[in-house]
């Protein structure tokens, strides 16, 4: 469904070009859920704005590759093109849900725009739609937050809206850019466990970008580790996290406090049942 060939992204800047993305090959097929994992600056963020043609600065260049969405270069696509490939088969949960969001409008009106935008209803129609789309992703007291602004809600509330304007266009591919950083723990891992309900009612793949290999646990089917704008490794989570080639995936799996020891064994158990329906969906 979706495959990056041989991606390489570099910005020129004042101080000489950065080699953001160095060849990247990534593949993933329909249900999948694939982490995207990698510390700080390793091109996991340009990797994932490239792919949805938002680099957002004429100092970007794609120096080689393809990016694939059903067979379809993405590379080659006018923007206006692209912004249709954008709405209909990929979608974006972002980490900063406040600069997604706009503070002057109500939630209901933003998500009734995007749907419009996307569907072609009519706003009676698109109103129904948006308190739906805040049921899908378990919003309390829905209709009362349609007419909510943004400043009135919790951090992970607002993330809730973000990922319900992601699929208001139903995307095939979710690709979400480290969604939980902002939030605290148990709201965080409510929003993880969201993504996956999302993932197996509607079959949405998910490129899930992050730095923590206890996200891989909970919830990969299948893992791409990055460093300096390169692949090091990449394969199921389950063997990933069982036996990482690279000394750099072991460390990133070593810093995750609840993977330390006999948490490690159980994490493992967790990412291969994730696995298995993730096959059993791709048969
Ligand atoms: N607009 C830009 N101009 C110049 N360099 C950039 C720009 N955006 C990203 N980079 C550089 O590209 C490299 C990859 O950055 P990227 O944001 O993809 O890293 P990341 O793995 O997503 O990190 P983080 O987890 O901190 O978001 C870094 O060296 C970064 O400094």
């Amino acid at each position: 469904m979706l495959e990056i060939k041989n991606l390489s992204v570099e910005f020129h800047t004042d101080g000489g070009v950065v080699h953001a993305v160095r060849h990247v090959d990534l593949t993933m097929g329909e249900g999948e859920i694939r982490g995207l994992v990698g510390e700080s600056g390793s091109g996991k963020s340009v990797t994932a704005m490239t792919i949805l043609g938002l680099l957002g600065t004429r100092r970007a260049r794609i120096s080689s590759g393809q990016i694939l969405v059903n067979g379809r270069n993405l590379l080659e696509l006018s923007p206006a093109e692209l912004a249709k490939v954008r709405g209909r088969q990929l979608g974006l949960v972002s980490q900063n849900a406040l600069s997604a969001l706009d503070p002057s409008f109500t939630i209901g009106s933003q998500l009734m725009e995007v749907i419009m935008w996307h569907r072609k209803l009519s706003r009676s129609e698109a109103r129904k739609e948006a308190l739906e789309a805040l049921r899908t992703v378990s919003m309390p007291d829905p209709e009362h937050k349609l007419r909510a602004y943004q400043h009135q809600l919790s951090g992970g509330q607002r993330q809730r809206v973000v990922i319900a304007m992601a699929l208001a266009a139903r995307p095939q591919i979710l690709l979400a850019d480290e969604p939980t950083t902002a939030l605290d723990a148990t709201v965080q891992k409510q929003i993880l466990d969201l993504l996956l309900q999302i993932n197996q009612e509607f079959g949405t793949a998910i490129l899930m970008v992050t730095h923590d290999f206890g996200v891989v646990a909970h919830m990969c089917h299948t893992v791409t580790v990055m460093r300096r704008g390169e692949v090091l490794e990449e394969g199921t989570a389950k063997h990933v996290l069982e036996s990482p080639t690279h000394p750099y995936t072991q460390a990133l799996i070593a810093a995750v406090p609840r993977l330390h020891a006999h948490d490690q064994a159980a994490a493992v158990p967790r990412a291969e049942r994730r696995l298995h329906v993730f096959q059993e969906a791709a048969l």
